[in-house]
């Protein structure tokens, strides 16, 4: 037989090169997936309850089997390597907890009274304001004073400065390269952003954005014991930061590397989330006149004027309210792909043994919109959770937030704001939307985000007036 020469080596070196980045271009830019969503949507069309996605990857939509692929502490479920650290919190991390955020609520209370300044100051002055904007200036600094004892002022920025929302669009933009070349999400998250901002200047002040959040997250990253306790005493309050500094939490887990992470994760997670589910309930709200009717005459109870304030309590209890945050959570869940490993367990699904190992996946777009519990699925219907024990029998199936030992740890954080944000907003102010149609609302991609054509979901409104009494 022949042997290679130096020649054909080279040839069929660059062959395999050019065949590697002609397949990768294929994958990024051209392979069906791209959209995955909506090939889902097909596939489980054609196919059932269950598909197969990839070699070893399944989705399936049954709503009974959710809690087999995310389920608790006792069951091990594993995130894949291209969504994020592999860690969870801290067992001892309670920050969350349901009592410590209602201790905390004045933080988020400061700043729901901040954003109902600066529309006030847009109705005084005439102006368009973009919702989504000023929703995410207000979910970002809720979570940077929870991270690190300070707001960063985007609220107080007159178009509602966004590196924030810019850092987190760049980063779920990198989800789609992340699923076919996993080992390129722990990379990019190993780059030192100012080498990121020099080869890609354009982006300089969103790199610069985030050594900034790495150095502030560093601070608490103090690997010896006394040393930890010491910097603890000293922060302003309870914050995110100083609790994972704690010196019961192993040194291992107390590193640079991993505060890095978490400082990235708590931006991606604590901020479009929340904003998201805001603008399209005030998208809702700007079409129905009345909805913003009854849910003002409910608010009415507890907030007698314009200008009261009520607790999270108080307004967690009130049934409209809630059905609109719970509606809008059902039809716009921010996050679209979560897929879990069972690291040692074979599941099994209508007969299909599921190996250890395999990527299991249920989004919850699928699961909000199952036909037996939800019918008419895509209509935007609060009545779905004023219906009292079927409303209940629902809620089981409601996983906006997923379950299981990897789900929301913020959860609690989210409803606070959502509650306190919507309540004031639709107390204080009549509003309308401005160059906002459903055609906009549409989801028409996905990163691990929702997109519109607009990018993130974009709601225009004009502040009309102020409430009356
Ligand atoms: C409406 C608002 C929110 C929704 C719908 C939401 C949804 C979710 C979902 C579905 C996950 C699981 C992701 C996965 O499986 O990969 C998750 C994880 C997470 N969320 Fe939220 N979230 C919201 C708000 C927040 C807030 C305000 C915070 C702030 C602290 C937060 C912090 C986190 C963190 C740190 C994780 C990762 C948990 C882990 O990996 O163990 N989320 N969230």
């Amino acid at each position: 037989m022949e042997l290679l020469t130096a020649t054909n080596a080279s040839r069929l070196g660059i062959g395999l090169l050019a065949y590697l980045v002609l397949q990768t271009l294929y994958r990024l830019y051209w392979h069906p997936l791209r959209r995955y969503h909506f090939q889902l949507v097909k596939m489980h069309k054609q196919y059932g309850p269950i598909v197969r996605v990839s070699p070893n990857e399944v989705h399936i939509i049954d709503p009974t089997f959710y809690e087999e692929i995310y389920s608790g502490s006792t069951r091990r479920r594993n995130k894949t390597p291209q969504y994020g650290p592999q860690f969870g919190m801290p067992d001892s991390l309670h920050f969350f907890s349901k009592r410590s955020i209602q201790s905390l609520s004045p933080i988020t209370e400061r700043c729901v009274l901040k954003l109902m300044q600066r529309l006030q100051e847009f109705y005084e002055a005439d102006q368009v304001v973009r919702l989504d904007d000023a929703f995410a200036a207000m979910t970002s600094d809720v979570i940077t004073y929870y991270s690190y004892g300070e707001s960063q002022g985007f609220l107080e920025d007159a178009t509602f400065r966004s590196e924030i929302r810019t850092l987190v669009n760049e980063l779920a933009a990198t989800s789609h390269l992340n699923r076919f070349i996993p080992v390129m999400s722990m990379l990019l998250r190993r780059i030192p952003p100012r080498w990121l901002a020099a080869l890609q200047p354009s982006r300089a002040a969103t790199y610069d954005y985030l050594a900034s959040i790495y150095a502030l997250s560093a601070q608490s990253a103090v690997p010896d014991a006394a040393a930890a306790e010491t910097h603890r005493k000293h922060m302003k309050h309870a914050t995110i930061f100083a609790q994972l500094s704690d010196p019961s939490i192993p040194a291992s887990e107390r590193t640079r590397a991993r505060f890095q992470d978490e400082a990235v994760q708590f931006l991606l997670a604590g901020t479009e989330t929340t904003s998201s589910i805001l603008t399209y309930a005030a998208y809702i709200l700007g079409r129905r006149k009345e909805y913003v009717e009854r849910l003002r005459a409910e608010l009415r109870t507890v907030l007698p004027t314009p200008t009261s304030t009520a607790s999270w309590t108080e307004l967690e209890k009130l049934p409209f309210l809630t059905a609109i945050i719970t509606e809008s959570l059902r039809l716009a869940p921010p996050i679209i792909r979560l897929p879990r490993v069972a690291p040692t367990e074979t599941l099994v699904y209508n007969g299909y043994k599921l190996p250890p190992g395999t990527v299991l996946g249920a989004s919850a777009w699928f699961i909000h919109r199952d036909p037996t519990l939800f019918p008419d699925g895509d209509t935007f219907d609060p009545e779905r959770w004023l219906q009292g024990e079927k409303s209940e029998h629902r809620k089981r199936y409601m996983v906006a937030f997923s379950k299981g030992s990897r789900g929301c740890v913020g959860i609690n954080l989210a409803y606070n704001e959502l509650y306190l944000a919507l309540a004031y907003l639709v107390r204080r102010f009549e509003f309308e939307l401005f160059d906002t149609t459903p055609e906009d609302m549409e989801m028409v991609a996905e990163t691990v985000l929702q997109v519109t054509r607009r990018g993130f979901p974009t709601v225009y409104a004009r502040i009309t007036g102020l409430v009356g009494e």
